[in-house]
Parts: C-alpha cells; sequence; structure tokens
C-alpha cells in the first residue's frame, strides 16, 4: 500500500531564551492512504509540533515530511485541520462557517455546488436543521461536529486533528467517535488524530503510535485489530482491554514511570 503520509528522521528544537528546546529527535511515521492514525504520549512531548510539519506551517531542522509524493515546505490546501476549539467565526451562519474553506479553495465552484456540499455534509453529521444558526446558540459538541465538516468540506487528502474531542464531556466525545466514524465510512480520507484519550485511539485508529517523552520519537507501534464495524461495545472486549494495558504501559515508559520490558 501507498503511504500517503511519510516521515522520515524528523528532528526539530525550538529556539527559545534558554537555549534550543529539542522536541522530536529522528521521528519516523507513515500513515498509508485510507488510514487511520493516531498518536499519543506525555504531555508536552512534540505531538502539535508533529501536526504543524505534517501541515506545512513549519519545517523541521533535520528530516524529511512527505505528503502524496511530493515534499511538505509550504502549508498546503490538501489538508484539513481540526482543533480542541473549533474557532467558527461568529458572524457567519453554520452553513457559511462550512463552506468557508470552498470559498478559498474552489473558487469557481457554483455557490449552489457549495451549499449542496456543505449541506450534504452537516446532514451526514447531524446538524440539518441548524445551518442558519450562529455558532454561539449551538452547544459544544455540535459546533465541533460544524468544525470537522468545515475540515473536510474541500475533500482534503488528510485530516489533521489535535485533540478535536478534548473538550467535550465523555457522552458526547462517544458521540462524536461514532460520527467520525460514519463520516471516514462515507468519506474515506487518511487521517492523524493526536489525543490523550486511550479508548478514542482505539476506538478511532488503524494503528496507533506512542512517541516517547521529549525530544519525541516513535517509541511503540499498535496495530488495532478490532474489527472495522467496531461498536463502542468493542471497547469492551478482552481484544481491545489488552490493547489498551499495552498503550497504557508504553505510556507510563514514554513518562519514565515503568521500564521498558516490563509486561
Ligand atoms: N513556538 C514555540 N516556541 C517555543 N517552544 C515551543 C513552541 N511551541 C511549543 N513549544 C514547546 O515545545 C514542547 C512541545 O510542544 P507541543 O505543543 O508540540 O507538545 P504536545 O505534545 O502537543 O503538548 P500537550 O500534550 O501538552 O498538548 C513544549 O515544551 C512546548 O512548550
Amino acid at each position: 500500500m501507498d503511504n500517503l503520509i511519510d516521515i522520515k528522521g524528523v528532528t526539530h528544537a525550538y529556539r527559545t531564551e534558554a537555549g534550543p528546546l529539542p522536541v522530536l529527535d529522528g521521528l519516523d511515521i507513515s500513515v498509508p492512504q485510507g488510514e487511520f492514525c493516531a498518536v499519543v504520549g506525555p504531555s508536552g512531548c512534540g505531538k502539535s509540533t508533529l501536526t504543524r510539519l505534517v501541515a506545512g506551517l513549519m519545517t523541521p531542522d533535520a528530516g524529511e515530511v512527505w505528503l502524496h509524493g511530493e515534499r511538505v515546505k509550504s502549508p498546503r490546501n490538501t489538508v484539513g485541520m481540526a482543533f480542541q476549539n473549533p474557532v467558527l467565526l461568529e458572524w457567519r451562519s453554520i452553513l457559511q462557517n462550512v463552506i468557508l474553506p470552498l470559498e478559498i479553495v474552489a473558487p469557481r465552484m457554483s455557490r449552489g455546488d457549495r451549499i449542496d456540499r456543505a449541506m450534504e455534509l452537516l446532514e451526514l453529521v447531524g446538524l440539518k436543521g441548524f445551518e442558519d444558526k450562529r455558532p454561539s446558540e449551538l452547544s459544544g459538541g455540535m459546533r465541533q461536529r460544524a468544525s470537522l465538516c468545515r475540515a473536510i468540506v474541500h475533500k482534503p487528502d488528510v485530516l489533521i486533528m489535535d485533540e478535536p474531542f478534548g473538550a467535550l464531556d465523555a457522552f458526547t466525545r462517544e458521540d462524536l467517535w461514532q460520527t467520525m466514524r460514519e463520516l471516514r465510512r462515507q468519506e474515506p480520507f487518511t487521517c492523524v488524530l493526536i489525543t490523550h484519550d486511550l479508548r478514542e485511539s482505539v476506538f478511532l485508529g488503524d494503528q496507533v503510535i506512542v512517541l516517547s517523552g521529549r525530544p519525541a520519537r516513535t517509541q511503540y507501534i499498535l496495530d488495532v485489530t478490532l474489527p472495522a464495524d467496531r461498536t463502542l461495545d468493542s471497547l469492551y472486549t478482552p481484544e481491545a482491554a489488552e490493547m489498551l494495558a499495552t498503550l497504557r504501559h508504553q505510556i507510563q515508559v514514554a513518562q519514565g514511570r515503568a521500564p521498558e520490558h516490563a509486561a
């Protein structure tokens, strides 16, 4: 299978007043076309830095980031992004917010086609009937649904999500996980998800990458073996429990709180 994303030996340090702060150290990650890659790791290890590099918002000190066989050196409109804070524009309706990327990336697309495309997604995530509302009239979960629609409305090659469900309550978060799987079933896209939630990583991921403590390298890769048509109940199977235990252990290793080879 072709890799859509190839991160090869990426090393990066931020220049701070106190001197260079090494954040990534020879990081290697490959994400095949259509795969969902969840990335977990200790707080502050460099996960968000990784998303900025893949999106082309910054370039690494050393190593290479490849997207679709092209070296990433600047921001690309074939990447969609979603963050913990949905940052929707309050002076635009939900529909107008979702359409925004099309105005930038597909200026020749007719207004009717843009509306059809946005409405198709809003319906898919259960927001039909809310398209004329302002962001402040929606709940946090609904805003995040709208933000997901906006992130994929222009059919990006890759969707990068940095803790998109982190601010939501547990029930809303689980709803959104299911919406996310449904979205991918309807519109297969390659995805990189940064999360602190190990259950989320296993429910949504095809592979889960555990980063080491800062400076981050790839410490462990888990292939998620749950069925493609998994439900929330799949998280309560012995198979899932074993994967979650492995990930918990790997995080403890990354935090320096457990030896690498302990069970
Ligand atoms: N622009 C910057 N300049 C200097 N240091 C930075 C900059 N951005 C991030 N850092 C530092 O780099 C380290 C890694 O930051 P990053 O946000 O990538 O980590 P993270 O794993 O996403 O963190 P968290 O899990 O807490 O969200 C942190 O120590 C952070 O303070």
